[in-house]
């Protein structure tokens, strides 16, 4: 497929995005049994959640034009996804392009290359997740794409699949799955109230857990 901006994608339904959004990374990462968490993606902005439908830009590596075209068929809560042809640090996302996203109402940028004005992001709190940090700049030259699925920090990206980031990194869950990994989202959470009330009582995980039992299988004796 030759260089094209896609601009319709489907997305998640908004109550499904809401209730998605009361849950941290790790909890949904685990309720989509480990699926979609992207590698070496960290926050550049402590403290910050997002929570949106993905909207993609493929970019030559050093150049963040696609990135540029990609901003206008965003849609208020979407989180972009930026990922480049081979790997890049360059810092291709910054303040200037921050400001662009606060107004468009994007709900965060999660980057497979650089970020960089990182104190002016902080002051800014505009919740954006890189591969690096890098003054690095980048051209705007190169066709590429937006709204085809890419990888991005090893996970694949398809448009309208939900993004989730925080200060644990970033999970992509595949639109379909959506309603199931809220709900087992719910029941994980669940449990781990029963468990917290056990521990907050002085209870051990060992038990909690009923690890006893698994120790004595894996044969580890104890000695006094
Ligand atoms: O201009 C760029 O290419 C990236 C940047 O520093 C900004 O968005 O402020
Ligand atoms: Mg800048």
């Amino acid at each position: 497929m030759s260089a094209r901006v896609i601009r319709r994608i489907e997305r998640p339904a908004p109550e499904l995005v809401k209730a998605a959004a009361s849950y941290g990374v790790a909890t949904l990462h685990e309720a989509a049994q480990r699926r979609g968490l992207m590698v070496d993606i960290h926050p550049v902005v402590p403290g910050l959640h997002a929570c949106g439908p993905a909207v993609t830009s493929l970019n030559h590596p050093g150049d963040n034009l696609m990135l540029h075209a990609a901003v206008e068929v965003c849609e208020p809560g979407d989180v972009l996804v930026v990922a480049t042809m081979s790997r890049s640090t360059d810092g291709m996302f910054g303040e200037l392009l921050a400001t662009q996203c606060r107004a468009q109402e994007i709900a965060g940028v999660i980057l497979d290359a650089g970020a960089r004005d990182r104190r002016d992001l902080i002051e800014m709190k505009f919740p954006v997740w890189s591969r690096a940090i890098s003054a690095a700049g980048t051209v705007k030259a190169t066709p590429g794409w937006v709204n085809v699925p890419v990888v991005c920090g090893g996970a694949t990206v398809t448009p309208g699949d939900l993004v989730v980031a925080d200060d644990d990194g970033v999970t992509v869950i595949p639109r379909a799955e959506v309603a199931a990994v809220v709900e087992a989202a719910r029941l994980r959470e669940e449990k781990e109230a029963r468990n917290r009330v056990r521990l907050q009582a002085g209870e051990l995980s060992l038990d909690v857990n009923n690890l006893r039992p698994l120790l004595e299988r894996l044969g580890v004796t104890y000695e006094s």
